[in-house]
């Protein structure tokens, strides 16, 4: 088979309502990394516009930040059927990565500083608080291990050995504690889930949850790779492995930014920021 009968739909979840942190640079690495290769791609927005049917008709799914307003909009417009879809693609595996308020959502619920708790989709076992207007954000710059078994092993795979280490950047009133979703990975400069206990982001089956925006991906292209290459093989359930890419200025991006926090992955020990 040649790459060109490839065909990649993303969904894109709230594009107004859930791009405050420029989480859409996701959306456009999966896009042009599939098309770089061939593929066709299509670009569907999931939103208030969108059916149930929808959503279950892409391939990999990609969410980005909000805030709590925002939110609240989209977790009352995400019900019934649209939630059951939503559920029944994350734990089937299909592939996604969702970003700080994305997966506050995909969790029990989210509390915001003022105001009412939003219920969550529940998808993920976790739980999010924000502990008050007046307590301290989180934000800066953040580098973490992936340590979810499946993804480590992948990206190692995919990385020629080497330990799978993602840069980024996080800016977040919540923090979030994992129930039994197993997490991302750990913190190795940063904050994370919490600031407390050295967790950041989630997994479950192929969906990626983080705190890490900069965006992600261009920052992280094998995680656009993983992406990609796991929606392609659940939808063509053959082997695919993708033409490697020119990634030598994102690579220099990385390696400036683990020199300018003093992140020695080879130490990977927990920095204090
Ligand atoms: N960056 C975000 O998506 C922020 C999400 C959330 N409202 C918080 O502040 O925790």
């Amino acid at each position: 088979m040649t790459n060109q009968k490839f065909e990649l739909t993303i969904g894109w979840l709230y594009p107004t309502l859930m791009s405050t942190y420029g989480d859409r640079g996701n959306v456009i690495v999966i896009e042009r990394r599939a098309q770089w290769r061939g593929y066709d791609v299509k670009v569907v927005p999931l939103d208030q516009n969108s059916t149930a049917e929808d959503i279950k008709s892409v391939d990999v799914i990609v969410g980005g930040g909000a805030q709590d307003r925002q939110q609240e909009i989209v977790m009352r417009d995400l019900q019934g059927k649209k939630a059951d879809a939503m559920r029944e693609k994350l734990d089937n595996g299909t592939p996604g990565v969702f970003t700080c308020g994305s997966p506050q959502l995909l969790g029990h619920y989210y509390e915001p500083g003022l105001g009412q708790r939003i219920e969550g989709l529940g998808i993920l076992d976790l739980v999010s608080v924000h502990p008050g207007e007046n307590t301290r954000r989180c934000i800066g710059n953040l580098v973490i291990e992936v340590t979810a078994s499946k993804l480590a092993k992948d990206l190692r795979e995919m990385l020629g050995g080497a330990t799978p280490y993602l840069v980024g950047f996080e800016n977040h009133g919540g923090r979030t504690k994992l129930g039994e979703t197993e997490a991302l990975g750990k913190v190795v400069y940063g904050l994370g889930n919490n600031g407390e206990d050295g967790t950041e982001g989630a997994f479950h089956q192929n969906a990626i949850a983080t705190y890490s925006h900069g965006p992600l991906l261009p920052k992280n292209p094998v995680v656009a790779d993983w992406l990609i290459q796991t929606a392609l093989r659940n939808k063509y359930q053959e082997p695919v492995s993708l033409t490697p890419l020119d990634d030598t200025l994102a690579m220099q991006g990385r390696e400036g930014m683990l020199k300018r926090l003093n992140v020695d992955i080879a130490k990977s020990e927990v920095a204090k920021v």
